[in-house]
Protein backbone atom coordinates (compact mmCIF):
# COMPACT_ATOMS: atom_id res chain seq x y z
CA UNK A 1 0.00 0.00 0.00
CA UNK A 2 2.78 2.58 0.67
CA UNK A 3 4.61 1.97 -2.40
CA UNK A 4 1.71 2.95 -4.29
CA UNK A 5 2.80 6.35 -3.47
CA UNK A 6 0.97 9.04 -4.82
CA UNK A 7 -1.68 8.11 -7.64
CA UNK A 8 -5.17 10.01 -6.66
CA UNK A 9 -7.39 8.03 -3.80
CA UNK A 10 -10.47 8.81 -3.59
CA UNK A 11 -13.57 7.56 -1.16
CA UNK A 12 -16.75 7.93 0.75
CA UNK A 13 -15.26 10.30 3.39
CA UNK A 14 -18.89 11.14 5.11
CA UNK A 15 -20.74 7.97 7.67
CA UNK A 16 -21.97 5.50 5.76
CA UNK A 17 -25.91 5.49 5.36
CA UNK A 18 -28.85 8.10 5.57
CA UNK A 19 -27.58 11.54 6.55
CA UNK A 20 -27.84 15.50 5.18
CA UNK A 21 -24.36 15.62 3.36
CA UNK A 22 -22.37 13.39 1.99
CA UNK A 23 -18.84 13.83 1.23
CA UNK A 24 -17.06 12.23 -0.95
CA UNK A 25 -12.98 12.88 -0.75
CA UNK A 26 -10.29 12.92 -3.33
CA UNK A 27 -6.29 13.48 -2.60
CA UNK A 28 -3.35 13.06 -4.46
CA UNK A 29 -1.99 15.29 -8.09
CA UNK A 30 -4.93 14.69 -9.84
CA UNK A 31 -7.71 15.53 -7.72
CA UNK A 32 -8.54 18.72 -9.37
CA UNK A 33 -8.15 17.37 -12.90
CA UNK A 34 -10.71 14.42 -12.29
CA UNK A 35 -12.80 17.06 -10.15
CA UNK A 36 -13.21 19.36 -13.53
CA UNK A 37 -14.34 16.11 -15.50
CA UNK A 38 -17.20 15.56 -13.51
CA UNK A 39 -18.25 18.94 -12.19
CA UNK A 40 -20.10 21.04 -14.27
CA UNK A 41 -21.81 24.93 -13.82
CA UNK A 42 -21.41 26.38 -17.27
CA UNK A 43 -18.09 27.05 -17.95
CA UNK A 44 -16.10 27.18 -14.78
CA UNK A 45 -13.31 24.84 -14.21
CA UNK A 46 -12.37 23.74 -11.14
CA UNK A 47 -8.57 23.71 -11.22
CA UNK A 48 -8.57 27.68 -12.03
CA UNK A 49 -9.94 27.92 -8.82
CA UNK A 50 -8.49 29.32 -5.97
CA UNK A 51 -7.50 27.32 -2.64
CA UNK A 52 -9.65 27.12 0.07
CA UNK A 53 -12.73 28.09 -1.25
CA UNK A 54 -16.20 25.83 -2.19
CA UNK A 55 -18.39 26.37 -5.08
CA UNK A 56 -22.22 25.06 -6.09
CA UNK A 57 -22.55 22.98 -9.08
CA UNK A 58 -23.68 19.48 -10.53
CA UNK A 59 -21.90 16.19 -11.29
CA UNK A 60 -22.57 15.14 -14.45
CA UNK A 61 -21.22 12.20 -16.28
CA UNK A 62 -19.26 13.31 -18.74
CA UNK A 63 -19.93 9.96 -21.30
CA UNK A 64 -23.68 11.00 -21.51
CA UNK A 65 -24.35 14.26 -19.53
CA UNK A 66 -26.30 12.23 -17.08
CA UNK A 67 -26.85 14.86 -13.87
CA UNK A 68 -25.89 12.93 -10.97
CA UNK A 69 -26.30 15.37 -7.90
CA UNK A 70 -26.59 19.03 -7.53
CA UNK A 71 -23.34 19.68 -4.98
CA UNK A 72 -20.67 21.92 -3.44
CA UNK A 73 -17.31 21.35 -4.30
CA UNK A 74 -14.33 22.84 -1.84
CA UNK A 75 -10.72 22.87 -3.65
CA UNK A 76 -7.81 22.85 -1.25
CA UNK A 77 -4.39 23.13 -2.77
CA UNK A 78 -1.55 21.50 -1.78
CA UNK A 79 0.51 22.09 0.99
CA UNK A 80 -1.90 23.35 3.58
CA UNK A 81 -4.38 20.61 3.43
CA UNK A 82 -4.91 17.52 5.31
CA UNK A 83 -3.05 15.23 3.55
CA UNK A 84 -0.59 17.51 1.70
CA UNK A 85 -1.35 16.94 -1.46
CA UNK A 86 -4.34 18.75 -3.50
CA UNK A 87 -7.54 17.84 -1.98
CA UNK A 88 -11.26 17.81 -3.53
CA UNK A 89 -14.40 17.26 -1.30
CA UNK A 90 -17.62 16.88 -3.09
CA UNK A 91 -20.61 17.43 -0.88
CA UNK A 92 -23.29 15.90 -1.83
CA UNK A 93 -26.69 15.03 -0.62
CA UNK A 94 -26.67 12.33 1.83
CA UNK A 95 -27.97 9.03 0.97
CA UNK A 96 -26.75 5.36 -0.21
CA UNK A 97 -27.25 6.42 -3.43
CA UNK A 98 -25.86 9.72 -4.32
CA UNK A 99 -22.15 8.97 -2.45
CA UNK A 100 -22.10 5.84 -4.40
CA UNK A 101 -22.67 7.36 -7.93
CA UNK A 102 -20.56 10.14 -7.18
CA UNK A 103 -17.62 7.95 -6.02
CA UNK A 104 -18.00 5.23 -8.96
CA UNK A 105 -17.72 8.39 -11.59
CA UNK A 106 -14.50 9.87 -10.07
CA UNK A 107 -12.92 6.03 -9.58
CA UNK A 108 -13.99 5.77 -13.76
CA UNK A 109 -12.24 9.35 -14.47
CA UNK A 110 -9.01 8.09 -12.92
CA UNK A 111 -9.18 8.01 -9.37
CA UNK A 112 -8.08 4.56 -7.30
CA UNK A 113 -10.29 3.84 -4.11
CA UNK A 114 -8.57 4.62 -1.12
CA UNK A 115 -7.81 1.73 1.44
CA UNK A 116 -9.08 2.35 4.87
CA UNK A 117 -7.06 5.35 6.55
CA UNK A 118 -5.02 5.98 3.45
CA UNK A 119 -5.78 9.86 3.67
CA UNK A 120 -4.46 9.79 7.24
CA UNK A 121 -1.55 7.37 6.09
CA UNK A 122 -0.73 9.92 4.21
CA UNK A 123 -0.63 12.96 5.92
CA UNK A 124 1.55 10.55 7.83
CA UNK A 125 3.98 9.78 4.98
CA UNK A 126 3.94 13.87 3.83
CA UNK A 127 4.72 14.75 7.56
CA UNK A 128 1.72 16.99 8.44
CA UNK A 129 1.39 14.54 11.32
CA UNK A 130 3.47 11.88 13.41
CA UNK A 131 2.68 8.50 13.82
CA UNK A 132 1.07 9.37 17.72
CA UNK A 133 -1.25 11.66 15.81
CA UNK A 134 -2.31 9.20 13.31
CA UNK A 135 -3.51 7.11 15.90
CA UNK A 136 -4.91 9.59 17.91
CA UNK A 137 -6.90 10.21 14.80
CA UNK A 138 -8.74 6.90 14.84
CA UNK A 139 -8.83 6.81 18.65
CA UNK A 140 -10.56 10.19 18.44
CA UNK A 141 -13.26 8.50 16.05
CA UNK A 142 -13.41 5.71 18.73
CA UNK A 143 -14.06 8.00 21.63
CA UNK A 144 -16.89 7.10 23.94
CA UNK A 145 -16.67 9.43 26.54
CA UNK A 146 -15.74 13.48 27.45
CA UNK A 147 -12.67 12.19 28.94
CA UNK A 148 -11.62 9.88 25.53
CA UNK A 149 -12.09 12.31 22.94
CA UNK A 150 -10.09 14.82 26.06
CA UNK A 151 -7.32 12.78 25.47
CA UNK A 152 -6.90 12.25 22.01
CA UNK A 153 -7.30 15.70 20.58
CA UNK A 154 -4.38 16.77 23.15
CA UNK A 155 -2.84 13.64 21.33
CA UNK A 156 -3.72 15.10 18.13
CA UNK A 157 -2.35 18.39 19.24
CA UNK A 158 1.23 16.75 19.30
CA UNK A 159 1.25 16.79 23.47
CA UNK A 160 2.93 13.10 23.51
CA UNK A 161 4.30 13.89 20.23
CA UNK A 162 6.53 16.90 21.88
CA UNK A 163 7.17 15.09 25.16
CA UNK A 164 8.93 11.99 22.83
CA UNK A 165 10.87 14.66 20.43
CA UNK A 166 12.28 16.22 23.96
CA UNK A 167 13.51 13.13 25.12
CA UNK A 168 14.94 12.67 22.13
CA UNK A 169 16.84 15.80 21.44
CA UNK A 170 17.98 15.61 25.18
CA UNK A 171 19.52 12.53 24.28
CA UNK A 172 21.19 13.52 21.32
CA UNK A 173 22.47 16.52 23.04
CA UNK A 174 24.15 14.46 25.43
CA UNK A 175 25.53 11.89 22.78
CA UNK A 176 27.12 15.00 20.83
CA UNK A 177 28.66 16.35 24.14
CA UNK A 178 29.92 12.61 24.75
CA UNK A 179 31.75 12.73 21.40
CA UNK A 180 33.32 15.64 22.03
CA UNK A 181 34.87 14.84 24.73
CA UNK A 182 35.76 11.10 23.19
CA UNK A 183 37.50 13.61 20.30
CA UNK A 184 39.42 15.73 22.83
CA UNK A 185 40.86 13.82 25.43
CA UNK A 186 43.28 16.44 26.64
CA UNK A 187 42.15 15.82 30.14
CA UNK A 188 43.06 12.52 32.17
CA UNK A 189 39.59 12.18 33.89
CA UNK A 190 37.84 12.47 30.51
CA UNK A 191 36.56 9.10 30.60
CA UNK A 192 35.60 9.80 34.33
CA UNK A 193 33.47 12.70 33.59
CA UNK A 194 31.87 11.37 30.45
CA UNK A 195 30.57 8.34 32.07
CA UNK A 196 29.35 11.04 34.99
CA UNK A 197 27.65 12.98 32.57
CA UNK A 198 25.79 9.78 31.13
CA UNK A 199 24.63 8.56 34.11
CA UNK A 200 23.17 12.16 35.20
CA UNK A 201 21.52 12.16 32.22
CA UNK A 202 20.59 8.55 32.01
CA UNK A 203 18.64 8.87 34.99
CA UNK A 204 16.86 12.64 34.58
CA UNK A 205 15.50 11.17 30.92
CA UNK A 206 14.99 7.35 32.85
CA UNK A 207 12.71 9.40 35.53
CA UNK A 208 10.78 11.48 32.83
CA UNK A 209 9.83 7.85 30.77
CA UNK A 210 8.47 5.79 33.80
CA UNK A 211 7.02 9.32 35.20
CA UNK A 212 5.15 8.87 31.45
CA UNK A 213 4.82 4.95 32.27
CA UNK A 214 3.14 5.39 35.48
CA UNK A 215 -0.10 7.35 33.58
CA UNK A 216 -0.86 4.56 31.42
CA UNK A 217 -3.05 2.56 33.99
CA UNK A 218 -4.95 5.24 33.96
CA UNK A 219 -4.63 6.78 30.46
CA UNK A 220 -5.72 3.06 29.28
CA UNK A 221 -8.90 3.61 31.40
CA UNK A 222 -9.44 7.10 29.93
CA UNK A 223 -9.05 5.82 26.67
CA UNK A 224 -11.13 2.40 26.48
CA UNK A 225 -13.39 2.80 29.87
CA UNK A 226 -13.41 -0.24 32.44
CA UNK A 227 -15.43 -2.90 31.43
CA UNK A 228 -18.03 -3.06 34.25
CA UNK A 229 -20.33 -5.69 34.71
CA UNK A 230 -23.71 -5.16 36.75
CA UNK A 231 -23.93 -8.84 38.24
CA UNK A 232 -26.48 -10.71 40.81
CA UNK A 233 -29.65 -13.20 40.37
CA UNK A 234 -32.57 -12.45 39.20
CA UNK A 235 -34.73 -9.49 40.14
CA UNK A 236 -32.40 -7.52 42.36
CA UNK A 237 -32.43 -4.79 40.32
CA UNK A 238 -29.45 -4.93 37.95
CA UNK A 239 -31.32 -3.15 35.19
CA UNK A 240 -32.82 -0.65 37.62
CA UNK A 241 -29.33 0.31 38.92
CA UNK A 242 -28.04 0.93 34.76
CA UNK A 243 -30.81 3.03 34.25
CA UNK A 244 -30.18 4.79 37.47
CA UNK A 245 -26.47 5.34 36.70
CA UNK A 246 -27.58 6.56 33.06
CA UNK A 247 -30.14 8.58 34.31
CA UNK A 248 -31.80 7.11 31.36
CA UNK A 249 -34.56 4.15 31.51
CA UNK A 250 -32.40 2.63 28.84
CA UNK A 251 -32.97 -1.13 30.50
CA UNK A 252 -36.41 -2.67 30.63
CA UNK A 253 -37.51 -2.81 34.21
CA UNK A 254 -40.04 -5.56 35.49
CA UNK A 255 -40.81 -7.28 38.74
CA UNK A 256 -40.63 -10.27 36.87
CA UNK A 257 -37.59 -12.51 36.90
CA UNK A 258 -35.66 -13.02 33.62
CA UNK A 259 -36.86 -9.44 32.19
CA UNK A 260 -33.16 -9.01 31.14
CA UNK A 261 -32.23 -11.30 28.28
CA UNK A 262 -29.03 -10.27 26.70
CA UNK A 263 -26.44 -7.95 27.97
CA UNK A 264 -26.97 -4.58 27.35
CA UNK A 265 -24.02 -2.49 26.55
CA UNK A 266 -23.55 1.62 27.74
CA UNK A 267 -20.45 4.04 27.86
CA UNK A 268 -20.90 6.29 30.28
CA UNK A 269 -18.85 8.98 32.64
CA UNK A 270 -18.74 8.82 36.40
CA UNK A 271 -16.96 11.75 38.28
CA UNK A 272 -14.68 12.18 35.18
CA UNK A 273 -14.42 7.85 35.06
CA UNK A 274 -15.33 6.02 31.93
CA UNK A 275 -16.98 2.87 32.17
CA UNK A 276 -18.47 0.32 29.82
CA UNK A 277 -21.50 -0.91 31.77
CA UNK A 278 -22.82 -3.89 30.95
CA UNK A 279 -26.40 -5.03 32.32
CA UNK A 280 -26.58 -8.76 31.95
CA UNK A 281 -29.16 -11.40 32.42
CA UNK A 282 -29.92 -12.61 35.97
CA UNK A 283 -27.91 -15.45 36.88
CA UNK A 284 -30.02 -18.61 37.57
CA UNK A 285 -30.22 -22.16 36.24
CA UNK A 286 -33.17 -22.09 33.92
CA UNK A 287 -34.94 -24.25 31.71
CA UNK A 288 -35.61 -21.51 29.09
CA UNK A 289 -33.52 -21.77 26.09
CA UNK A 290 -33.06 -18.00 25.28
CA UNK A 291 -32.74 -17.05 29.48
CA UNK A 292 -30.08 -20.02 29.44
CA UNK A 293 -27.91 -18.19 26.55
CA UNK A 294 -28.43 -14.72 28.17
CA UNK A 295 -27.25 -16.39 31.35
CA UNK A 296 -23.93 -17.78 29.78
CA UNK A 297 -23.23 -13.93 28.29
CA UNK A 298 -23.71 -12.63 31.82
CA UNK A 299 -20.90 -15.48 32.72
CA UNK A 300 -18.85 -14.59 30.23
CA UNK A 301 -19.20 -10.22 30.59
CA UNK A 302 -18.66 -11.32 34.32
CA UNK A 303 -15.05 -13.24 33.37
CA UNK A 304 -14.25 -10.51 30.97
CA UNK A 305 -14.86 -7.43 33.56
CA UNK A 306 -12.35 -5.38 35.27
CA UNK A 307 -14.66 -4.33 37.43
CA UNK A 308 -17.79 -6.25 38.81
CA UNK A 309 -20.74 -4.95 40.60
CA UNK A 310 -22.14 -7.36 42.29
CA UNK A 311 -26.30 -6.67 43.55
CA UNK A 312 -27.75 -8.36 46.10
CA UNK A 313 -31.48 -8.14 47.01
CA UNK A 314 -30.90 -7.30 51.14
CA UNK A 315 -34.38 -7.63 51.62
CA UNK A 316 -34.20 -11.48 51.29
CA UNK A 317 -31.90 -13.76 53.19
CA UNK A 318 -28.68 -14.45 51.10
CA UNK A 319 -29.51 -17.48 48.67
CA UNK A 320 -26.91 -20.39 47.18
CA UNK A 321 -27.30 -18.76 43.91
CA UNK A 322 -26.09 -15.24 45.89
CA UNK A 323 -23.00 -17.68 47.34
CA UNK A 324 -22.30 -18.69 44.30
CA UNK A 325 -21.72 -15.13 42.85
CA UNK A 326 -19.81 -14.11 46.11
CA UNK A 327 -17.70 -16.78 45.45
CA UNK A 328 -17.15 -16.59 41.25
CA UNK A 329 -16.29 -13.10 41.89
CA UNK A 330 -13.93 -13.22 44.57
CA UNK A 331 -10.53 -12.35 42.77
CA UNK A 332 -12.19 -9.71 40.76
CA UNK A 333 -12.37 -5.75 41.74
CA UNK A 334 -15.59 -5.44 43.04
CA UNK A 335 -18.44 -3.70 45.21
CA UNK A 336 -21.12 -5.52 46.76
CA UNK A 337 -24.63 -3.79 46.58
CA UNK A 338 -27.40 -4.27 48.87
CA UNK A 339 -29.74 -2.64 47.20
CA UNK A 340 -33.09 -2.45 48.36
CA UNK A 341 -32.90 -0.97 51.26
CA UNK A 342 -36.00 0.75 51.56
CA UNK A 343 -37.48 -2.62 52.06
CA UNK A 344 -37.12 -4.22 55.09
CA UNK A 345 -34.20 -6.34 55.91
CA UNK A 346 -33.62 -9.71 55.56
CA UNK A 347 -30.00 -9.67 54.56
CA UNK A 348 -27.30 -8.23 57.55
CA UNK A 349 -24.56 -6.60 56.37
CA UNK A 350 -22.44 -8.53 59.50
CA UNK A 351 -23.45 -11.80 58.09
CA UNK A 352 -21.88 -10.61 54.53
CA UNK A 353 -18.46 -10.02 56.52
CA UNK A 354 -18.08 -13.77 56.48
CA UNK A 355 -17.29 -13.54 52.21
CA UNK A 356 -16.25 -10.29 51.72
CA UNK A 357 -14.46 -6.80 53.02
CA UNK A 358 -16.46 -4.25 55.04
CA UNK A 359 -15.05 -1.32 52.09
CA UNK A 360 -16.54 -3.56 49.59
CA UNK A 361 -19.80 -3.32 50.42
CA UNK A 362 -22.44 -0.38 49.34
CA UNK A 363 -25.86 -0.31 50.73
CA UNK A 364 -28.26 1.64 47.83
CA UNK A 365 -32.15 1.67 47.02
CA UNK A 366 -33.05 2.08 43.52
CA UNK A 367 -36.57 3.66 44.71
CA UNK A 368 -35.03 6.02 46.52
CA UNK A 369 -32.01 6.65 44.69
CA UNK A 370 -30.12 6.17 48.26
CA UNK A 371 -26.55 5.10 47.95
CA UNK A 372 -26.03 6.31 44.43
CA UNK A 373 -23.84 9.37 44.83
CA UNK A 374 -21.84 7.00 47.11
CA UNK A 375 -21.67 4.23 45.05
CA UNK A 376 -20.54 6.54 42.07
CA UNK A 377 -17.44 8.19 44.71
CA UNK A 378 -16.69 4.41 45.30
CA UNK A 379 -16.29 3.69 41.27
CA UNK A 380 -13.98 6.89 41.06
CA UNK A 381 -12.15 6.35 43.95
CA UNK A 382 -11.36 2.44 42.91
CA UNK A 383 -9.56 3.79 39.99
CA UNK A 384 -7.90 7.53 40.28
CA UNK A 385 -8.10 8.46 44.25
CA UNK A 386 -9.17 11.66 43.67
CA UNK A 387 -6.36 12.46 41.38
CA UNK A 388 -9.19 12.51 38.33
CA UNK A 389 -9.13 16.10 38.36
CA UNK A 390 -5.88 16.20 36.37
CA UNK A 391 -7.30 17.37 33.08
CA UNK A 392 -4.06 18.89 31.86
CA UNK A 393 -1.91 15.85 32.23
CA UNK A 394 -0.38 13.81 29.29
CA UNK A 395 -1.43 10.01 29.61
CA UNK A 396 0.13 7.19 27.57
CA UNK A 397 -3.08 5.07 26.97
CA UNK A 398 -1.72 2.92 23.52
CA UNK A 399 -0.39 -0.38 24.14
CA UNK A 400 2.31 -0.06 21.80
CA UNK A 401 3.21 3.53 22.96
CA UNK A 402 3.43 1.76 27.01
CA UNK A 403 5.74 -1.01 25.25
CA UNK A 404 8.08 0.78 23.98
CA UNK A 405 8.40 3.18 26.84
CA UNK A 406 9.17 0.08 28.50
CA UNK A 407 11.96 -0.64 25.87
CA UNK A 408 13.23 2.71 25.88
CA UNK A 409 13.42 2.81 29.72
CA UNK A 410 14.79 -0.96 29.76
CA UNK A 411 17.86 0.56 27.33
CA UNK A 412 18.72 3.14 30.10
CA UNK A 413 18.66 0.50 32.99
CA UNK A 414 21.37 -1.54 30.63
CA UNK A 415 23.50 1.97 30.61
CA UNK A 416 23.26 2.34 34.49
CA UNK A 417 24.57 -1.38 34.58
CA UNK A 418 27.21 -0.76 32.01
CA UNK A 419 28.26 2.47 34.09
CA UNK A 420 28.39 0.62 37.37
CA UNK A 421 30.27 -2.49 35.82
CA UNK A 422 32.82 -0.13 34.27
CA UNK A 423 31.69 -1.00 30.65
CA UNK A 424 33.90 1.01 28.19
CA UNK A 425 32.25 3.96 27.30
CA UNK A 426 31.45 3.08 23.22
CA UNK A 427 29.51 0.06 24.74
CA UNK A 428 27.28 2.12 26.76
CA UNK A 429 26.71 4.73 23.88
CA UNK A 430 25.42 1.92 22.28
CA UNK A 431 22.10 1.09 24.53
CA UNK A 432 21.74 4.77 25.02
CA UNK A 433 21.91 5.46 21.17
CA UNK A 434 19.07 2.40 21.47
CA UNK A 435 16.48 4.30 23.57
CA UNK A 436 16.90 7.30 21.28
CA UNK A 437 15.83 4.83 18.46
CA UNK A 438 12.91 3.04 20.53
CA UNK A 439 11.67 6.75 21.23
CA UNK A 440 11.92 7.26 17.72
CA UNK A 441 9.34 4.43 16.99
CA UNK A 442 6.99 5.83 19.05
CA UNK A 443 6.38 8.98 16.95
CA UNK A 444 6.73 6.82 14.06
CA UNK A 445 10.94 7.37 12.81
CA UNK A 446 11.29 4.28 10.16
CA UNK A 447 8.33 3.06 10.83
CA UNK A 448 8.26 -0.40 9.09
CA UNK A 449 5.57 -1.14 5.99
CA UNK A 450 3.86 -3.78 8.01
CA UNK A 451 3.38 -1.52 11.26
CA UNK A 452 1.88 0.93 9.06
CA UNK A 453 -0.51 -1.58 6.76
CA UNK A 454 -1.63 -3.03 10.24
CA UNK A 455 -1.76 0.23 12.16
CA UNK A 456 -4.03 1.69 9.09
CA UNK A 457 -5.85 -0.91 8.42
CA UNK A 458 -7.71 -0.58 11.57
CA UNK A 459 -9.34 3.24 10.33
CA UNK A 460 -12.50 3.55 8.87
CA UNK A 461 -12.73 4.30 4.85
CA UNK A 462 -12.85 7.26 3.97
CA UNK A 463 -10.61 8.82 7.06
N1 LIG B 1 -14.63 18.77 5.38
C1 LIG B 1 -13.76 18.25 6.24
N2 LIG B 1 -13.96 18.40 7.56
C2 LIG B 1 -13.07 17.83 8.44
C3 LIG B 1 -11.94 17.13 7.98
C4 LIG B 1 -11.76 17.01 6.58
O1 LIG B 1 -10.81 16.38 6.10
N3 LIG B 1 -12.68 17.59 5.75
N4 LIG B 1 -11.07 16.57 8.92
C5 LIG B 1 -10.38 15.42 8.69
O2 LIG B 1 -9.96 14.71 9.57
C6 LIG B 1 -11.05 17.11 10.28
C7 LIG B 1 -10.27 18.38 10.33
N5 LIG B 1 -8.87 18.11 10.31
C8 LIG B 1 -7.97 18.77 9.52
C9 LIG B 1 -6.65 18.78 9.90
C10 LIG B 1 -5.73 19.48 9.16
C11 LIG B 1 -6.11 20.17 8.02
C12 LIG B 1 -5.16 21.00 7.25
O3 LIG B 1 -5.47 21.45 6.17
N6 LIG B 1 -3.98 21.26 7.77
C13 LIG B 1 -2.98 22.05 7.09
C14 LIG B 1 -3.32 23.51 7.01
C15 LIG B 1 -3.73 24.20 8.27
C16 LIG B 1 -3.91 25.70 8.06
O4 LIG B 1 -4.60 26.11 7.14
O5 LIG B 1 -3.29 26.42 8.83
C17 LIG B 1 -1.63 21.85 7.70
O6 LIG B 1 -1.57 21.38 8.85
O7 LIG B 1 -0.66 22.13 7.02
C18 LIG B 1 -7.43 20.13 7.62
C19 LIG B 1 -8.37 19.41 8.38
C20 LIG B 1 -12.46 17.29 10.74
N7 LIG B 1 -13.28 18.00 9.76
N1 LIG C 1 -38.37 -1.61 46.56
C1 LIG C 1 -37.38 -1.65 45.69
N2 LIG C 1 -37.58 -2.23 44.50
C2 LIG C 1 -36.58 -2.25 43.62
C3 LIG C 1 -35.32 -1.69 43.89
N3 LIG C 1 -34.52 -1.89 42.83
C4 LIG C 1 -35.25 -2.53 41.92
N4 LIG C 1 -36.50 -2.76 42.39
C5 LIG C 1 -37.59 -3.46 41.72
O1 LIG C 1 -37.22 -4.80 41.56
C6 LIG C 1 -37.77 -5.35 40.36
C7 LIG C 1 -36.68 -5.94 39.50
O2 LIG C 1 -35.82 -4.90 39.06
P1 LIG C 1 -34.89 -5.05 37.79
O3 LIG C 1 -34.06 -3.84 37.71
O4 LIG C 1 -35.70 -5.41 36.61
O5 LIG C 1 -34.05 -6.30 38.25
P2 LIG C 1 -32.97 -7.13 37.42
O6 LIG C 1 -31.95 -7.56 38.37
O7 LIG C 1 -32.52 -6.37 36.23
O8 LIG C 1 -33.85 -8.37 36.96
P3 LIG C 1 -33.57 -9.39 35.76
O9 LIG C 1 -33.18 -8.61 34.55
O10 LIG C 1 -34.88 -10.06 35.60
O11 LIG C 1 -32.52 -10.31 36.22
C8 LIG C 1 -38.51 -4.19 39.70
O12 LIG C 1 -39.86 -4.29 40.02
C9 LIG C 1 -37.87 -2.97 40.33
O13 LIG C 1 -38.76 -1.87 40.35
C10 LIG C 1 -35.12 -1.07 45.17
O14 LIG C 1 -34.07 -0.56 45.52
N5 LIG C 1 -36.20 -1.09 46.02
K1 LIG D 1 -36.68 -8.12 36.54
MG1 LIG E 1 -32.61 -6.75 34.27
Amino acid sequence: MITRGFDTIAAISSAPGEGAIGIVRLSGDDALAIADKVYKLGQKKLSTQDSHTIHYGHIVDPKDGQEIDEVMVSVMREPKTFTREDIVEINTHGGIVATNRVLELVLREGATLAEPGEFTKRAFINGRIDLTQAEAVMDLIRAKTDRSMDLAVKQLDGKLSNLIENLRQDILNTLAQVEVNIDYPEYDDVEEMTLKLLGEKTTIIKDRIDGLLSTAKQGKILRDGISTAIVGRPNVGKSSLLNALLREEKAIVTDIEGTTRDTVEEYINIRGVPLKLVDTAGIRDTEDVVERIGVERSKKALMEAELVLLLLNQSEALTAGDRELLSLTQDHKRIIIMNKIDLPSQLLKESLLEWVEEDEIIATSMMTQEGIDALEEKIADYFFSGQSGEKDATYVSNARHIDLLQKASQSLDEVRNGIDMGMPVDLIQIDFTRAWEILGEIIGENAPDELLTQLFSQFCLGK
